[in-house]
């Protein structure tokens, strides 16, 4: 598996926050989720990549080439799309294919127009009329119409109904049909992620707390539950556990080994819900 993107020990620290020694793959061809909570560091961490901003230590790595503000031209090929819809609204659709065919080599307007048409919006309406769903689709339309290979998305779905955000996921899976195009999509909308995410990164108080491809979450990753007196034989497998009135709910990333040692023990699938509740509220091994 090739990585597109590579970032080895990225640091940043503000008054308040650090990112702490990240370091991570971006498989090419591949969609990979990051999730965390408020002020986990996704944002940070995406703006680092696009060099946005600057970490204070570390490497990136892109197409295995090492990247710093002095040789960035990446403009062309990767396409951040923020939660924040940042549109002249006072242009149309039309206006903005002119602009953007202006700013972007690889700009395709047949596909643009394609993407427009499929979406139903008006093409000679100032983008201030749209609603929020409709300005989003314009988003995505500029964005894929860039041909970019690299598609970065910080919460670039929040605030949609389940159909409008349902087209957007199946553009993002058709985006990586061609397996050389990649997604890395920060969201808090955990469902979407277990449809679409090859990939899952979480992300907590600016540390790596998982970082795995998803069959790999499901083949090493579940849930067990246990009562007190059980629980120290059960820690060598966990990565997490957390607390109830009755009982602990364990997450288990040693599922095989836990299985061998203990055949009888019942198991449930590890969701991304769960993997994100039991690391996020309850104690770390
Ligand atoms: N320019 C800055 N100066 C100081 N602190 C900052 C700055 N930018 C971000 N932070 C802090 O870094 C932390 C991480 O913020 P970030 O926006 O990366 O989190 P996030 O995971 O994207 O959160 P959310 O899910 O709420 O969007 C926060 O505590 C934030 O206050």
């Amino acid at each position: 598996m090739d990585n597109v993107i590579q970032l080895k020990n990225i640091n940043k620290n503000y008054e308040d926050f650090s990112l702490d020694s990240i370091s991570l793959n971006i498989p090419k061809g591949y969609i990979t989720g990051i999730i965390g909570e408020n002020g986990a560091g996704k944002t940070t961490l995406l703006k680092i990549i696009m060099q946005l901003i600057n970490s204070d230590s570390g490497e990136i790595y892109i197409n295995e080439k090492i990247i710093n503000p002095r040789n960035y031209k990446l403009f062309n090929f990767i396409y951040i799309i923020y939660d924040s819809i940042n549109l002249n609204e006072k242009l149309t659709i039309e206006q903005y294919g002119k602009v953007y065919g202006r700013l972007y080599c690889n700009w395709d307007n047949n596909y643009y127009y394609k993407l427009i048409n499929d979406f139903k919006l008006p093409k000679n309406k100032q983008i201030n009329t749209f609603s929020k769903g409709m300005k989003v689709k314009v988003n995505f339309a500029l964005a894929l119409a860039t041909k970019p290979k690299i598609l970065l998305l910080d919460e670039a779905t929040s605030g949609l109904d389940p159909l409008i955000r349902d087209d957007i996921l199946n553009l993002l899976l058709e985006f990586v049909q061609d397996e050389t195009n990649t997604v890395l999509i920060s969201s808090h909308i955990i469902s979407d992620l277990d449809k679409i995410a090859d990939k899952l990164i979480f992300l907590h108080k600016g540390k790596v707390f998982l970082d795995e491809m998803t069959y790999n979450i499901d083949k090493q990753y579940a849930i067990a539950y246990c009562d007190i007196n059980e629980l120290n034989t059960y820690l060598p497998y966990c990565l997490a556990y957390k607390e109830y009135k009755f009982e602990f709910k364990l997450l288990i990333d040693k599922k095989e080994n836990l299985l061998v040692d203990f055949p009888d023990m019942k198991v449930e699938k590890a969701y991304f819900e769960d993997i994100i509740k039991i690391i996020g509220k309850g104690i770390v091994l």
